[in-house]
């Protein structure tokens, strides 16, 4: 079956773990304790801070809720809640040109390319929807969000569950063998093969030294730049 539409994760697959670990994790350390203080009572943050609380029991005041989320930004837990957080307190971040994001330099011009070729193009990360059109709209390689046909995050399911890639193929109208997923972790291409589509490992060796090959790539395809990505067998 030809690839007719291309999946992507961001953080070790177009983008290096450092600028997220080293740089955006940071930031949002830093900037949580003044971001809810100003902003903890709008409808659409209050939502994210109480699920915390609820979630640690409920009776939590907001300098514990900020403790939690510095602690779940510390162990780098894909919590929906706190990416959601991070993403708003991030566009502070981007709008003041305090960083822009990192993309690998074989990544853009690929996805340019795929994306000429008449392929659509499809984010699924565990950042918020908010924080990866940021991402992508304040790039190393300027804006890249018209390349985008649609963006996936945590709210349709875990990246390491089958069920999430089916949802993502009904969502995108495309059958998923016809759906290509690229990411640096094998338990997420694991759950996405299992909902039948092609997937490729993206090895990049500044993320990971140690190459991934034989049983280390559970059968995927790796490779360890975007122009190495092959569309069909
Ligand atoms: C696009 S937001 C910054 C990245 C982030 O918070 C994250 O958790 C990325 O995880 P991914 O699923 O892209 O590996
Ligand atoms: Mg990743």
């Amino acid at each position: 079956m030809p690839i007719r539409a291309i999946l992507t994760d961001i953080e070790g697959t177009t983008s290096s773990i450092s600028f997220v670990k080293d740089v955006l994790f940071p930031y949002a350390r830093r900037a949580l304790p003044a971001f809810v203080a100003a902003r903890g009572k709008e409808l659409g943050v209050r939502r994210w801070l109480d699920m915390v609380a609820t979630e640690n029991g409920g009776m939590c005041d907001d300098r514990m809720i900020v403790e939690v989320l510095q602690g779940w930004i510390d162990e780098d837990r894909k919590h929906t809640a706190l990416k959601a957080l991070q993403g708003m307190v991030w566009a502070d971040g981007y709008r003041g040109a305090d960083f822009t994001a990192h993309i690998y330099p074989d990544a853009a011009p690929a996805l340019n390319a795929w994306k000429e070729a008449g392929l659509p193009l499809y984010v699924y990360s565990s950042g918020s929807v908010p924080a990866q059109r940021l991402f992508f709209g304040h790039s190393d390689a300027g804006d890249l969000t018209p390349l985008f046909s649609g963006w996936f995050d945590t709210e349709v399911g875990g990246k390491r569950e089958a069920a999430s890639y089916r949802h993502i193929a009904e969502s995108i109208g495309v059958p998923s063998t016809d759906i290509l997923f690229l990411s640096d972790v094998v338990e997420e291409l694991d759950a996405a093969r299992e909902a039948g589509f092609a997937t490729v490992l993206i090895d990049r060796r500044q993320d990971y030294p140690q190459p991934r090959t034989g049983d280390a790539a559970h059968g995927h395809a790796r490779v360890e730049s975007f122009a190495d990505v092959a569309l069909s067998p």
